[in-house]
C-alpha cells in the first residue's frame, strides 16, 4: 500500500452523491471554509440535541486505577449523549492536569516501534523506530519552514500504527496470527473507561492509532471487520481539534458534525457501533504553533502512576510538543473477538443481518 501524500481515506463508491459525502465535502472545503455554527460543541453544550448522561455509581469500581492512568474521578466527568444517536457517548476531556502528555508520548515514541505495524512498513526499507529515525530530519524541516519546496519527512508520512490484532488494510480483515502484545497501559485505560461507562468485561484487543497533519482527512467508513459488535469502539483524541462526522447505518443519513478536541473520549456502541463516520477536517490552531491547553499543563498530581509524571518525559516532551503543534492523534480501541469465541464465527448474528451494504470502497482506502 502506498502512503498517500495527503491522508484521504475517502469513500469512492458509485452512489457517491450521498448525504454523508456531501457533508464531508462541505466541511473539508478550504475556499470558502465552511461555517462551523452547526458543529456540536460539547464544551459549551448549547445544542438542544445534547443529552447529559449520569454515570451509574455502581460502575465506578476502581477510581484509583483511573487516577493512576491520568483520569479524573468519574463523578467529575462530563458525559453526554446525542438525541437520535443511541449508544454514542462523549466524555469531555476527563484528564487530570498534565496527564495527556504521557499518552501522546506513547503514541509518538513507543507504539510505532517494532513489532507493531505502521503504514511506513510498506513504504521503504522498514523502520524500527520511526521517532528516533525521523525526528532530527523533522525538526530541521520545521525550523526551516517557509521553504515550501522542501520534501516532507519520514515523520510527516507516519499515518497509522496498529496494535494487538493488526488490521490488514489490503485484505481488510483481522487475522488471529497477525497479533503482537497489546500495550498493557492502553488496555488498562480502555477497560477501565469501558467499565465506568457500563461495559464490563471489555477486552482491548486491537487499536488503530491515526496521526493527522493539519491537512489530513479520514474518509467516511464503518468499522465492521471486528467480530464482536456488542462491544464498543473507544476513541481517544489528542492534539489539534478535528471535525468529526457521525452518520447512521447508511450514507443517506444526515451526519452530525462535532468537535473532537484534545483529551476528549468518545464511545460508539449500540446503534452507532456500525454508523458511518469520518474526519473531514483538522482545524488549524488559532495561532500557528499553538498547542492545546491540556498539552501545555505540567502535571505532577498525587496518585498518578510514576511513569506518567512529566519528570521522566521532560526532555522528550519538547520534541513531542513541536510535533503536536501540527498534529492530531486519535486512538480507536476495539474488541475484535468475543470472549471464549475464536475467529471463526461472528458473535452477533443479529447485528450481522442489519449490517449496511458494504462496498470494497466503503472501507478504508488509501486514497492513492
Ligand atoms: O480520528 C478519528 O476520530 C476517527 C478514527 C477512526 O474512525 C478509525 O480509526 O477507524
Ligand atoms: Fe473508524
Amino acid at each position: 500500500m502506498e502512503a498517500p501524500e495527503s491522508y484521504v481515506k475517502e469513500d469512492r463508491s458509485p452512489d457517491s452523491e450521498d448525504v454523508f459525502r456531501r457533508e464531508f465535502k462541505r466541511y473539508k472545503a478550504k475556499d470558502p471554509a465552511p461555517k462551523l455554527d452547526e458543529v456540536i460543541d460539547f464544551e459549551t453544550s448549547r445544542d438542544r440535541k445534547i443529552i447529559p448522561v449520569q454515570i451509574d455509581p455502581k460502575n465506578i469500581t476502581d477510581h484509583e486505577s483511573l487516577a493512576r492512568l491520568g483520569l479524573l474521578h468519574p463523578s467529575e466527568w462530563r458525559v453526554f449523549g446525542l438525541e437520535g444517536l443511541l449508544g454514542f457517548l462523549f466524555i469531555l476531556n476527563p484528564w487530570r492536569r498534565g496527564c495527556q502528555r504521557y499518552w501522546v508520548t506513547r503514541c509518538l515514541r513507543d507504539y510505532p516501534c517494532k513489532p507493531n505495524v505502521t503504514n511506513l512498513d510498506k513504504l521503504q526499507h522498514g523502520v524500527d523506530n520511526v521517532w528516533k529515525e525521523g525526528y532530527p530530519e523533522y525538526r530541521k524541516y520545521r525550523l526551516q519552514q517557509g521553504k515550501k519546496t522542501q520534501p516532507k519527512t519520514l515523520l510527516h508520512k507516519l499515518r497509522w500504527t496498529t496494535l494487538g490484532y493488526h488490521y490488514d488494510w489490503d485484505k481488510k480483515e483481522y487475522h488471529q496470527d497477525r497479533y503482537t502484545q497489546f500495550p498493557t497501559d492502553l488496555a488498562q485505560l480502555s477497560t477501565h473507561v469501558a467499565q465506568t461507562l457500563g461495559f464490563p468485561h471489555y477486552k482491548a484487543q486491537s487499536a488503530i492509532v491515526n496521526y493527522y497533519g493539519l491537512d489530513s482527512q479520514l474518509g467516511g467508513h464503518v468499522d465492521h471487520q471486528e467480530l464482536d459488535y456488542s462491544k464498543p469502539i473507544i476513541s481517544f483524541s489528542f492534539g489539534q481539534t478535528a471535525i468529526f462526522l457521525l452518520g447512521g447505518k447508511t450514507k443517506s443519513v444526515q451526519p452530525t458534525a462535532m468537535f473532537l478536541r484534545n483529551g476528549d473520549i468518545m464511545v460508539m456502541s449500540g446503534d452507532t457501533r456500525l454508523a458511518y463516520h469520518g474526519v473531514p477536517k483538522i482545524l488549524k490552531p488559532p495561532m500557528a504553533g499553538q498547542l492545546p491547553e491540556g498539552l501545555c499543563e505540567e502535571g505532577g498530581e498525587e496518585g498518578v502512576h510514576e511513569s506518567m509524571l512529566p519528570g521522566g518525559m521532560e526532555e522528550s516532551w519538547e520534541q513531542s510538543a513541536l510535533f503536536m503543534e501540527e498534529c492530531r492523534i486519535n486512538i480507536t480501541v476495539r474488541q475484535v473477538v468475543a470472549e471464549g469465541k475464536g475467529f471463526g464465527k461472528r458473535s452477533c448474528d443479529d447485528e450481522l443481518q442489519t449490517e449496511p451494504k458494504r462496498t470494497k470502497e466503503s472501507q478504508y482506502s488509501t486514497g492513492s
